[in-house]
């Protein structure tokens, strides 16, 4: 059944939905998770490096949302990488799409309760700081949710302790440790020259922004902008799930009228597909580290 309850920007869906998409995810397969990725747009490829795969397709899965959108070819897959048991979200979920945000963060809250301890979310954005180039791959340091201020925010509406605190704590969203350990990986992959770190901005979408609207994002301190990933960040942080953010630059933001490029999706998913195989290492790579780091923390 597909039970969310949502009342204006209010949602949730109830802790038994939640719990029933785990126990039948548990019940389907033996894998159990520590890592989850969340595929962005075009980078489905991530998970094409795992071993002992177990694909699933959202629609088979009960209260899963399907992806509507080219490039996200909605399977959820299960596999290990070195050794650490993780699953990949290939395709996640929108505002614009129609979804509540409850919905496009309801994979998260699964994860969570499945086991898992770090989430590593991609996406494809546009670069707004005019530093960055097209194919840099953008550490995320920290986001501005502007849905949020305007009342679409995944944790309105009743809050379940049973995730986490009402008044969250978002200004270390995402670990400073995750983010040593990818710089790290990067130097060794020897893509340290494409590798940045900056603010990433949600906007709702679907149309990319105006000259004017992103002037008004540079002017408040966006190193890029994108569509996605703030809800399911902020889900995973209420929850206590570690995060570490990637966003690949797909497309320079245009702020000046005399400029005559004009963005479109097809070119996101055209840059997605050029990065994806040193991303795809990328994400290996800090799979095995930071469960590794996780173990000796703990
Ligand atoms: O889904 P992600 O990776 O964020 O992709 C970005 O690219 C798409 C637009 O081309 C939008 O979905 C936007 O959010
Ligand atoms: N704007 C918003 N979302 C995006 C962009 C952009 O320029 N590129 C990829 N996703």
């Amino acid at each position: 059944s597909r039970t969310m309850h949502c009342k204006g920007n209010s949602c949730s869906c109830s802790f038994e939905d939640y719990k029933l998409t785990t126990q039948w995810l548990l019940n389907h397969t033996s894998h159990r998770p520590k890592v989850a990725v969340i595929c962005g747009s075009g980078l489905g490829l991530l998970a094409d490096g795992a071993a002992n795969k177990q694909t699933f397709r959202y629609q088979d899965i009960p209260n899963f949302p399907v992806s509507t959108v080219a490039g996200h070819e909605g399977c959820l897959v299960f596999g290990t990488i070195e050794g650490t048991s993780c699953v990949f979200m290939q395709g996640h979920f929108h505002l614009y799409e129609g979804y509540s945000l409850c919905q496009v963060t309801l994979p998260v809250r699964i994860f969570k309760l499945m086991g898992v301890e770090s989430l590593l979310v991609t996406n494809a954005s546009g670069g707004i700081c005019p530093d960055f180039k097209v194919g840099d791959i953008m550490i995320i340091k920290d986001h501005i949710n502007l849905p949020g201020f305007a009342g679409q925010h995944p944790l309105c509406g009743p809050n379940d302790e049973r995730f986490g605190i009402r008044f969250p704590c978002m200004s270390d969203a995402y670990s400073k440790d995750l983010r040593r350990l990818v710089l790290e990986a990067g130097l060794e992959l020897g893509c340290n020259d494409f590798i940045r770190e900056g603010v990433y901005c949600m906007v709702s979408g679907p149309n990319f922004e105006t000259i004017a609207e992103a002037r008004m994002l540079r002017i408040l301190g966006c190193d890029s902008v994108g569509m996605s990933t703030v809800p399911e960040v902020t889900v995973a942080k209420h929850c206590g799930l570690r995060v570490l953010g990637l966003s690949l630059i797909t497309n320079k933001v245009s702020l000046d009228y005399s400029r005559e490029e004009k963005v479109n999706h097809e070119e996101v998913l055209q840059i997605s597909k050029m990065r994806a195989e040193v991303l795809q290492k990328l994400v290996a790579t800090m799979i095995s580290r930071c469960q590794q780091q996780s173990i000796n923390t703990h």
